[in-house]
């Protein structure tokens, strides 16, 4: 059995006014410690669809199973980073990366030390007093990155993490990100409207189609990419002909093109 099963989901929207069918037909598996992109034209359905594997939306069909239990019962165990960092301005670095240990009342000094730890690790040793307001974007990011696995969740939901960064930052997030995640064996799925980013984090790469969303295509990216930094990939030789490829795809789900 796979980490994460997605079983046949459909999803419908349901207003007074209408009903808009976000997702039709998704199954596919994620196996542990493997990164996947959800990538698509813009509606069609990636949040939705991160939003029921998150167990935060009910889907109106289908089942989400993460280690072959219904994923509503593991919500604790997801972790999320968003475009925002949603650190509360008014409580220090520290505060904010142990909240959630303090809020599921799991904080212990094993734990505390560890989260410390990771800040250290990741070049913010140092910053710990300081409030969000002190720190540059990145730097905001790196920290809502430790305060999402300090509470050592099994599968991470990345809703476009590095949209809000500057060009540099974000290549630079990347490789801390994959890098860290590689290096706590996680699982995680990663929502990105960058084709780039997308091949050079992922192992696989899901493209869907809109009206309903659909899985169009996977991508398998080749071991060489996989083996590398998100930079390194971005300037290996295979990277141009994946990112082709792709893009021919996204162009063919334009409304008009078949
Ligand atoms: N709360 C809602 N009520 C009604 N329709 C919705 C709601 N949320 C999303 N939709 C519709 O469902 C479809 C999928 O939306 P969703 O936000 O999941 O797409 P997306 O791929 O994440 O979009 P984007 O790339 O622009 O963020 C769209 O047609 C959208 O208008």
């Amino acid at each position: 059995m796979s980490f994460l099963h997605v079983q046949d989901i459909h999803h419908t929207y349901f207003t007074k006014a209408s009903a808009t069918t976000a997702l039709s037909d998704i199954t596919f598996t994620v196996e542990e410690g493997e990164f996947v992109s959800l990538l698509g034209p813009s509606g069609c359905g990636k949040t939705t669809l991160l939003s029921i594997i998150s167990s935060l939306l009910k889907p109106t069909q289908g089942t989400v199973l993460l280690e072959n239990k219904p994923v509503s019962t593991a919500k604790n165990q997801i972790g999320y980073m968003l475009q925002q960092d949603y650190l509360f301005p008014w409580k220090t670095i520290e505060e904010n990366i142990l909240m959630g240990l303090k809020l599921s009342k799991q904080l212990n000094e094993k734990n505390k030390s560890a989260a410390l730890n990771l800040l250290d690790q990741i070049g913010l040793g140092g910053v710990e007093k300081q409030l969000p307001k002190q720190l540059s974007g990145g730097m905001r990011q790196r920290v809502a990155l430790v305060r999402t696995l300090a509470t050592e969740p099994k599968l991470l939901m990345l809703d476009e993490p590095f949209s809000a960064l500057d060009y540099q930052t974000k290549l630079k997030l990347e490789d801390l990100v994959s890098q860290t995640l590689d290096e706590f064996g996680k699982t995680a799925i990663l929502v990105t409207h960058d084709i780039g980013e997308a091949i050079a984090m992922s192992d696989r790469v899901f493209l869907l189609s809109p009206s309903p969303g659909r899985i169009h295509k996977i991508f398998e990216m080749p071991e060489e990419l996989k083996k590398i930094s998100p930079f390194e990939a971005r300037n290996h030789e295979l990277y141009p002909s994946i990112f082709q490829s792709i893009w021919k795809e996204l162009e063919s789900l334009e409304p008009g093109k078949e």
